[in-house]
């Protein structure tokens, strides 16, 4: 579904990827870990056509990611990162807001899935009449996760979404992507959590 092939990307003087290979099959779930400052966060901005490498190409379903194939990958993407700063207003005004993206037109909440997933990640469902930029990390990451979960989409990039969270929450979180989501993902976690799930393709960016 996804392919970084033959990469070469660097800033300034440091060369991060030289000639980088991933390829990301329909519903396979990768983990991609390593030390900070190693790359891993600048592999899913490539894939969602916000860097461009220097060298080599990112393919979607087989095509070359370009001015046009980025809009069919952004569409059918969810991007859950740890940068949760994104809105005031009240939870489920941001919740209407997203689904009514272009992107997201097609998209029905359903008001039962949204009780469902609020409960099943220990949340009040009076949080959504609170203002997100008056919520906790742990609440403001769990609410993003929802977002993302309710938006149904086929590729899930996700960049350190448990990073905010106790280690009973962050279970949770692993187990519902891994066991109860079929759908590809792309994960950057340092979390162990992860690794202990045997479903998971790991690759450890220091070993390349
Ligand atoms: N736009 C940019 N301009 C210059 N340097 C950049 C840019 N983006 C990333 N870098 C540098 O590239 C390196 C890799 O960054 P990246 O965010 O991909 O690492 P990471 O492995 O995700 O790190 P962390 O685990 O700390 O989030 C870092 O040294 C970062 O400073």
């Amino acid at each position: 579904m996804v392919e970084l092939r033959n990469i070469h990307l660097s800033f300034d003087d440091t060369v991060l990827f030289d000639g980088f290979n991933l390829k990301v099959q329909q519903r396979e779930k990768v983990l991609i870990y390593g030390k900070s400052g190693i790359g891993k966060s600048s592999i899913m901005k490539m894939i969602l056509g916000f860097v461009e490498p220097d060298k080599g190409n990112v393919l979607y379903k087989g095509k070359e990611l370009d001015k046009n194939t980025v809009w069919g990958l952004r569409e059918n993407t969810a991007f859950v990162t740890q940068d949760n700063d994104i809105t005031g207003g009240l939870v489920k005004d941001f919740i209407s807001e997203v689904m009514g993206y272009k992107a997201n037109k097609n998209i029905e909440i359903s008001k039962d899935k949204i009780v469902e997933l609020l409960e099943y990640f220990d949340l009040e469902s009076k949080i959504l009449e609170k203002d997100f930029q008056d919520l906790s990390g742990g609440e403001k990451q769990r609410i993003s996760i929802i977002v993302s979960i309710l938006l149904d989409k086929e590729l899930y990039l996700l960049d350190e979404i448990t990073s905010s969270l106790d280690n009973k929450m962050k279970k949770k979180v692993v187990d519902y992507f891994v066991d109860e989501m079929d759908k590809t993902q792309i994960i950057i976690s340092h979390d162990n959590h992860w690794l202990e799930k045997d479903k998971l393709r790991i690759i450890n960016l220091e070993e390349l």
